[in-house]
């Protein structure tokens, strides 16, 4: 520990710091315009940085200047990271907040600097204002965001820099001596290692959480239809073979259905085609309240659609399917009717080609005994 100076780790922090707020600020520009808060997180380790830097030429020359903006820049690098933090969860973003925490924060720490100079006093109130700062951070994400190891990686360094903080604050307040920042001593080198550490960490979590929203969004444009918000024909046939494979292993039944939307062309005729998206959009509304979490809904195309009824045998289906011309018949403007070919499993010789061929036979006659009902078979 010795080998390790503080002025060593604080320009190791401003490296680290520089190096990782010109990462995020690459991601800010390559990124998706929708994933929002990257140019926060991207300041945040820029802030750091000339707070680490500005540590570094502290001296009491210049008035403690330096020392004030130092501090000025490491909180307002956390207000930063959480505003970052806001606008990537779709929260309010509470700047005017944030902005009068920060004021107030360099107020007192003006006061102890200039007015009642005590390097403890200040030290304990910026180690707790950065551990209060973390801890709301922290139940941010706790509360908004995915339960995902990017979020769960900053909320666990956030709890670790929250416990050092405390740490550091007590014995600061219980020694109460004047001690300088470039102390080499154990509990500074320890200090600095840490904020080093939490640096590198916090940002990490930043790019990781970026990136696991990309790869999120992507995936759902792969697998979802972009006009109804159902499953897209590839995803809804993989998972009728996923539930086929499954009732393989431990038989349980399971059912198709097909539905296809009556009379659909002279709705776009009547009333635009911009109209017929709106229906179908409804159409796929209505069903997915009267379905089931397990259940599945996907665009098989046009205007055709399949669901799929994991632990459904077809007696089970056919209520679902009252049920679903029941809501679409609710009086709403967009309204339509439907015709539901039905069908369930039938053993372990049955394929999910047969089972949608048999959905389509039923889906036929019911269109040829005069549509807007079901038939299964
Ligand atoms: N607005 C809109 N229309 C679509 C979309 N996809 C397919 N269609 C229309 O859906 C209509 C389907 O017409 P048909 O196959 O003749 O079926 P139908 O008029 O519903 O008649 P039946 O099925 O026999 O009751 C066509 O006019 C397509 O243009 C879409 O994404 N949006």
């Amino acid at each position: 520990m010795s080998s390790l100076d503080p002025r060593s780790l604080i320009a190791m922090a401003v490296f680290m710091s520089l190096v990782m707020g010109v990462v995020l600020a690459f991601m800010r520009h390559y990124y998706p315009r929708n994933i929002r808060g990257l140019r926060e997180w991207a300041c945040a380790p820029l802030a750091w940085a000339l707070g680490a830097l500005l540590h570094l030429v502290t001296s009491a020359q210049w008035l403690q200047a330096p020392l004030f903006l130092a501090n000025a820049c490491v909180l307002g690098g956390l207000l930063l990271f959480h505003l970052g933090c806001r606008r990537f969860l779709q929260q309010p973003d509470l700047k005017t907040v944030l902005l009068g925490i920060w004021l107030a924060a360099l107020v007192s720490v003006a006061w102890l600097i200039w007015v009642a100079p005590s390097y403890p006093l200040r030290l304990a109130f910026v180690s707790l204002t950065i551990a209060a700062l973390h801890a709301w951070t922290l139940a941010l994400l706790w509360r908004h965001g995915p339960r995902r190891f990017p979020v769960r990686l900053v909320q666990a360094t956030q709890a670790l820099h929250i416990a050092a903080l405390l740490v550091r604050a007590v014995t600061a307040l219980a020694r109460y001596q004047d001690a300088g920042l470039m102390e080499p001593s154990f509990m500074q080198v320890l200090h600095l290692g840490m904020h080093v550490t939490v640096v590198l960490l916090l940002t990490i979590g930043a790019v990781l959480m970026a990136t696991d929203r990309v790869h999120t969004e992507f995936e759902h444009m792969a697998t979802h239809d972009s006009l109804t918000g159902a499953l897209n024909r590839r995803a809804i046939l993989a998972k009728c073979q996923e539930e086929r494979d499954r009732a393989l292993r431990q038989p349980q039944s399971f059912s198709l259905m097909l539905l296809d939307l009556d009379h659909f062309k002279a709705v776009n005729d009547t009333h635009g085609h911009q109209h017929g998206d709106r229906v179908l959009q409804h159409f796929t509304q209505s069903v997915q309240a009267v379905l089931r979490r397990t259940d599945r809904l996907g665009r098989y195309g046009g205007e055709e659609f399949v669901a799929l009824l994991p632990g459904t045998d077809a007696v089970a289906a056919q209520t679902l399917a009252r049920r679903i011309h029941v809501a679409l018949a609710s009086g709403h403007a967009l309204d339509c009717q439907v015709s539901i070919g039905l069908t369930g499993w039938q053993g372990v010789h049955d394929t999910v080609d047969a089972m949608l061929a048999r959905a389509d036979t039923q889906l036929y006659r019911a269109k040829a005994q005069g549509r807007n009902q079901t038939c299964a078979g």
